[in-house]
């Protein structure tokens, strides 16, 4: 039975995480020990088998005795403890959902329904170390996976709107509290349906740019505004998270000698935890749309193609319709003006699920099938 350890199951991505694991009763068959930085000695959690009290995630001791680590602790702790281990002669998987090792040659990004064949080839050669991929990426091969699979890429850009939760915890409470600050500075005003829209607009703006206004987090007004910039600036000007798109997609595909461009601006606006992505795609050949729709539909259980009308896609390609399911919708699919080979699709995922949780959950499952 493996001996498997959890680190950083407590935080938002390990929560979703452990939910899953009991959701498909995961914990059983495996021998699971729960680590912390913080509650050393406390309780374990209730995963419906016994578990010891909580280990110190910090103890390389008590980490060289697992047969796999599965971390969401975040990149610090990565950074504190991996080399050590690995230094130390820890021959173990380790599972991870920080973007640390990503990167590193001797790491595999982990999505399995689209590189299953990266993960088995990686396996067979005695690979150790796998990481789950960028939020939006994951959703976006879970999305298109079918014309990838088909090799009909030539390049496209994504162009996304991605929630609160990809910052965190405290960036979803915040935005919230952005949100009843809005609504709170014109009560009064909503309450009269007569009220002219105009003096709410303004009171709204006003509100928005007081220094009262809860910004620690975003450092900037999300509620009712955007913000068209996530994680850190790049040389070429691209921030990081787009720079993740090209990188991330490439590997995850096994493509890095013959990588396909893909390339966009990475924007956050005020939808909670699920992010979408709007794509254009230059096929390599005119391929008709029903063809298109069918290969993407086939590509994996969880992608639903969303007719390209009014009705269907309000109703389900939205954060509202895809929060909390696995479910990756993919709709608005047309052919673009510029001609038969450029394609236009919009894409939705729970970026907690698809985009952090579920790869690591399966990764798990795929080393007990071994
Ligand atoms: N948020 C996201 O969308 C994604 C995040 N990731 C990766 O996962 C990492 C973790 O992200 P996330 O889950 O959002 O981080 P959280 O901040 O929710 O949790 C991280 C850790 O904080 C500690 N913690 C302290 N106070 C609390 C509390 N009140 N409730 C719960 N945990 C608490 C826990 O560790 P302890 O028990 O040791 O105190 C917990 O494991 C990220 O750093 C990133 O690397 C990857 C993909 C997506
Ligand atoms: N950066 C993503 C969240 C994420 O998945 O990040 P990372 O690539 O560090 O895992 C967001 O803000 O939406």
């Amino acid at each position: 039975m493996l001996k498997v350890g959890f680190v950083g199951w407590r935080g938002m991505v390990g929560s979703v995480l452990m939910q899953r694991m009991e959701d498909d009763g995961d914990f059983k068959g495996i021998e699971p020990v729960f680590f912390t930085t913080s509650q050393v000695g406390q309780a374990g959690p209730d995963v419906g088998v016994d578990v010891p009290p909580l280990k110190d995630a910090f103890d390389l001791d008590a980490l060289k005795a697992l047969d796999v680590v599965v971390t969401c602790q975040g990149g610090d702790y990565t950074k504190a403890v991996y080399e050590d281990l690995r230094g130390g002669g820890w021959k173990g998987y380790w599972i991870d959902a920080a973007s640390t090792l990503r990167m590193a040659d001797d790491a595999t990004i982990v999505l399995d329904p689209v590189n299953r064949h990266v993960i088995e080839a990686q396996l067979a050669r005695g690979a150790k170390t796998f990481v789950g991929g960028n939020c939006t990426v994951s959703l976006m091969l879970m999305g298109l996976g079918g014309l990838f699979e088909a090799d009909l890429i030539e390049w496209m850009t994504s162009m996304t709107y991605q929630a609160a939760s990809g910052s965190g915890a405290k960036h979803m409470r915040e935005l919230l509290n952005q949100m009843g600050g809005l609504r709170d500075s014109v009560g009064e005003e909503l309450k009269d349906p007569g009220s002219a829209i105009l003096d709410i607009d303004r009171k709204v703006t006003a509100a928005m740019r007081s220094g009262d206004f809860p910004t620690d987090n975003f450092g900037a007004p999300l509620a009712g505004s955007l913000l068209p910039w996530i994680d850190t600036k790049l040389d070429n000007g691209q921030s990081k998270e787009e720079w993740k798109g090209t990188v991330e997609t490439n590997k995850i595909l096994g493509l890095q000698d013959n990588p396909i461009p893909i390339d966009g601006l990475c924007v956050r606006i005020g939808a909670m935890r699920s992010h979408s992505q709007a794509f254009t795609i230059k096929l390599k050949k005119d391929v008709p749309l029903d063809e298109i729709e069918d290969r993407l539909a086939k590509h994996n259980d969880w992608v639903k193609v969303v007719p390209n009308d009014k009705e269907a896609t309000i109703r389900d390609l939205t954060p509202a319709a895809a929060t909390g399911t696995l479910s990756v919708p993919v709709g608005r699919l047309r052919k673009l003006a510029m001609g038969g080979e450029y394609l236009s699709a919009f894409s939705v995922g729970d970026q907690l699920l698809w985009g952090a949780a579920e790869p690591l959950k399966r990764m798990l499952k795929i080393l007990r099938e071994q």
